[in-house]
């Protein structure tokens, strides 16, 4: 096995902190299991069963819990009180957006890190970010024309040969074991996707030539991989990749994630799966389509000699909407009030963009679109979801490549999905496997 970990993670991350705990939370969820196993929390109707089983409570989740009205509370934590207490760059807390390291801490260990525990997971991801010459090899093989997530997911799967769970379960470790050795990949999975998204990015828009700086925090090195070195951005891209992380397990990226490690593939092949369900335009491919309807309506007015405004908008909107088709960053199969994560990063714009063009589309947009789908009729919630704002404040700083953008969410999820698969295999949860009916059997209990 492998110890790449440094020494303070080691002890802190493994030894003290989350060692510790794992035999309480096994011991609990059994006497869940075997004491109240026959307790019903739920029925399920045909519309559920037709309807991708929405509300269908079937999952534990131990990152994350998603509030239908508040929104997310990573570890029992909103995003303002995250902001509040987690550890920043400057190391003043509350001074700026709490790092990467700080929320991967929290979320795998559910408490809030020190800024010495935080230094010592910068390091140790910084340590274990060397990718395979193959990787790299390979991602510089890809066609600029493939979508980034497509290369990005090419990128990790070839990254298995990597794989510490892997290894361990072909020489046959005890499954007791099987979370220690999926934490040494989760790691390694969190440490080397900015480097692959990165390539990727200067791959397919500009000249290749990646750059690292590791004196810097992940985001910071994250950043000055992709080209930028402005300290503005490299808040905004904390920011961006702690509100992305998590968002309990019944989306599609984490559930994919899930599933796919229930079969004990490991967090390579996981998150893989996990990347492939975001790639999805209802999912997280819906921040590019964001940007891609504001250019659209762009241009289309100003072709036409009109600005965007309110009017506008709403005319372009209900265009959108007779074609059948969605207001990409609008809705959502849980939330039924405006996304929390859209609200932190309006703040962002309001203290660090307040005049840019785009946000205040942006904001336009907002102040009538819920309207407008409340006239519609059909949607659940008319409110925006986190990807109605992401790509705006990247435009600001000159990232227009908006179909890179679900890359970036890409990076964020695997924190989140991946520190859940910790526990998933440090509880010893079993296959994920439920029970699929046919229609005539919905039919005859209709008809019972
Ligand atoms: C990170 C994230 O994944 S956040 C979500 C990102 N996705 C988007 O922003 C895409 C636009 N939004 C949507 O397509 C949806 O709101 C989803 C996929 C997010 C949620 O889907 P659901 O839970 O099925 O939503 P809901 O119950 O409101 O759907 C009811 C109807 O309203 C429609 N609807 C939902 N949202 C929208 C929307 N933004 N624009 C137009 N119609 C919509 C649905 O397509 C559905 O129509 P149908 O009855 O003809 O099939
Ligand atoms: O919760 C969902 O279904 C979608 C979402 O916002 C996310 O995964 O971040």
């Amino acid at each position: 096995m492998a110890h790449l970990l440094s020494k303070s993670v080691k002890q802190l991350v493994r030894k003290e902190t989350l060692a510790a705990q794992v035999p309480e939370k096994q011991k609990s969820l059994l006497a869940l299991k075997k004491e109240h196993g026959d307790h019903v929390i739920g029925n399920v109707t045909i519309d559920q069963c037709i309807g991708g089983a929405r509300s269908v409570k079937c999952m534990v989740w131990e990152t994350s819990n998603l509030d239908p009205e508040e929104g997310i509370r990573f570890r029992g934590l909103t995003i303002p009180e995250c902001q509040a207490v987690l550890p920043t760059y400057s190391g003043v807390t509350g001074d700026g957006e709490p790092m990467l390291e700080s929320i991967l801490w929290l979320l795998l260990t559910s408490e809030v890190p020190t800024k010495e525990q935080v230094d010592s997971l910068t390091a140790d991801l910084h340590a274990r970010a060397e990718l395979p010459e193959h990787v790299k090899t390979l991602v510089n093989s890809l066609p600029k024309d493939m979508h980034p997530m497509t290369q990005l997911i090419i990128g990790l799967n070839a990254c298995q040969t990597e794989s510490q769970f892997a290894k361990a379960y072909a020489d046959g470790a005890p499954k007791t074991d099987y979370h220690i050795h999926a934490l040494e990949d989760i790691l390694k999975v969190v440490a080397v996707l900015p480097e692959i998204a990165a390539m990727i990015y200067r791959n397919v828009y500009f000249d290749g030539i990646v750059t690292k700086d590791t004196s810097l925090d992940y985001s910071g090195n994250f950043c000055r991989m992709l080209g930028y070195d402005d300290p503005s951005f490299d808040e905004l891209m904390r920011l961006y990749l702690c509100i992305h992380t998590d968002h309990e397990g019944g989306n599609a990226s984490a559930h994919a994630t899930h599933l796919v490690g229930s079969t004990l593939s490991d967090p390579f092949l996981a998150y893989s799966g996990g990347l492939n369900a975001l790639a999805g335009p209802l999912h997280g491919l819906a921040n590019q389509e964001v940007l891609k309807w504001i250019q659209d309506l762009k241009n289309k007015f100003e072709a036409e000699g009109k600005p965007v405004n309110a009017d506008t908008i709403t005319e372009f909107a209900w265009e959108t909407l007779n074609a059948k088709k969605v207001i990409p960053g609008y809705g959502h199969a849980v939330l039924r009030k405006t996304d929390p994560r859209y609200t932190c990063q309006r703040e962002f714009a309001l203290k660090h963009m307040p005049d840019d063009e785009l946000f205040n589309v942006v904001d336009t947009i907002y102040s009538v679109m819920p309207d407008i789908l409340k006239e519609h009729g059909k949607v659940a919630n008319p409110y925006p979801n986190v990807d109605s704002h992401s790509g705006v404040l990247l435009w600001h700083y000159g990232f227009t490549q908006f179909q890179y953008y679900t890359v970036l969410f890409g990076v964020s999820r695997s924190v989140g999905a991946l520190s859940q698969l910790y526990w998933d295999r440090a509880l010893g949860l079993p296959l994920e496997r439920p029970k699929s009916v046919t229609p005539e059997w919905l039919w005859s209990q209709v008809k019972k």
